[in-house]
C-alpha cells in the first residue's frame, strides 16, 4: 500500500499523476497531442541514450522504411533504421524504466480518455541516419487497427532544428495551424494516432533517436483483430481447389 511505499517511490508517482491528469489529459481532449521537456531528468536519460546508441553502433537498428522519392518510385535510400525491443533484452534495462514510466502515465489518463487501454506495441527503437532522410506525411492509424495512442521518447543532445532538420510536423485535423516539435532530448510526445493527426519528420541531417510506443485501445484492437481473421479465413476459402 502506499504508506508502506518509498518516499521518492510516492512522490515519483504523485509527480506522474498530477502530469498526467493536469496536462497530458486536457492537452489530448483539447488539442489532440501533448509533450513534456526532461521527462527522465539528465541521469536516466543519458543512461537511455547510450543504450541506443549502443544499439546503433552494434548495427541492430535496421530494415528502416524504404524512403519514398518525390517521383514516388521507392529507391533503396533507408528512412529510419529501426528495432523492436520489449524491454527485458539485456542491454535495455534504460529503455525498461522509460516504459514502465510511460506506461503508469497512460494508466493513470486512461479513464479520463474514454478509451480503455491496456495494452501496447513493443518499442521501436528508431534512427534517422542523418542523410536527408524523413518520413513522409502520413498517419499512424488510418484503418482502425487499434492503434490509439502514439508515444514517442526524443534522445538528441543539442538539436537544431534550423541546421539539423528533422522537425516533427503536426498537421491537426480541421485546425488552421501546424504543430512544428523539435526531437529534444528527453522530450516525450504524446497524440492520437488516428487521422486527427497526419505528421512527417522532416528530413534530417544529423543522426535523430527516438522511442516509440503504441497504445492499444482494447475494444478497436479486439475489433480489428476480429477483422483480420474474418479476412484470412475468407482469402483461404478463397483459395481452397
Ligand atoms: C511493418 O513494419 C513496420 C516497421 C516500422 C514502421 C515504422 C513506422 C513509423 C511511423 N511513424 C513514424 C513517425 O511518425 N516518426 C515521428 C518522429 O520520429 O518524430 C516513424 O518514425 C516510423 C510505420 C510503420 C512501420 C511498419
Ligand atoms: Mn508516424
Amino acid at each position: 500500500s502506499k504508506d508502506k511505499m518509498p518516499f521518492l517511490q510516492h512522490a515519483l508517482d504523485s509527480q506522474l499523476e498530477s502530469l498526467a491528469l493536469g496536462q497530458v489529459v486536457p492537452a489530448l481532449l483539447d488539442r489532440g497531442f501533448f509533450y513534456v521537456d526532461h521527462f527522465l531528468g539528465d541521469i536516466a536519460g543519458h543512461m537511455v541514450l547510450g543504450q541506443v546508441k549502443r544499439m546503433h553502433y552494434c548495427g541492430l537498428l535496421n530494415d528502416g522504411q524504404l524512403a519514398r522519392r518525390s517521383n514516388g518510385v521507392c529507391r533503396s535510400i533507408r528512412g529510419d533504421q529501426i528495432t523492436w525491443v520489449n524491454g527485458t533484452e539485456r542491454g535495455s534495462e534504460a529503455v525498461n524504466f522509460l516504459l514502465t514510466l510511460i506506461d503508469k502515465l497512460i494508466s493513470l489518463c486512461e479513464g479520463q480518455l474514454g478509451k480503455s487501454i491496456r495494452a501496447r506495441s513493443k518499442a521501436m527503437v528508431a534512427c534517422y541516419p542523418g542523410n536527408g532522410a524523413g518520413y513522409v506525411k502520413h498517419v499512424d492509424n488510418p484503418n482502425a487497427d487499434g492503434r490509439c495512442v502514439t508515444c514517442i521518447y526524443y534522445l538528441n543532445k543539442n538539436w537544431n532544428a534550423k541546421e539539423h532538420g528533422g522537425l516533427l510536423r503536426i498537421f491537426p485535423e480541421g485546425k488552421s495551424y501546424v504543430a512544428d516539435i523539435e526531437p529534444l532530448f528527453d522530450r516525450l510526445l504524446l497524440f492520437w494516432s488516428d487521422r486527427r493527426n497526419p505528421h512527417e519528420v522532416q528530413p534530417s541531417y544529423a543522426t535523430r533517436y527516438a522511442i516509440t510506443v503504441w497504445y492499444f485501445d482494447s475494444e478497436e484492437r479486439a475489433e480489428a483483430k476480429r477483422k483480420f481473421r474474418d479476412l484470412t479465413a475468407n482469402s483461404q476459402e478463397g483459395s481452397s481447389p
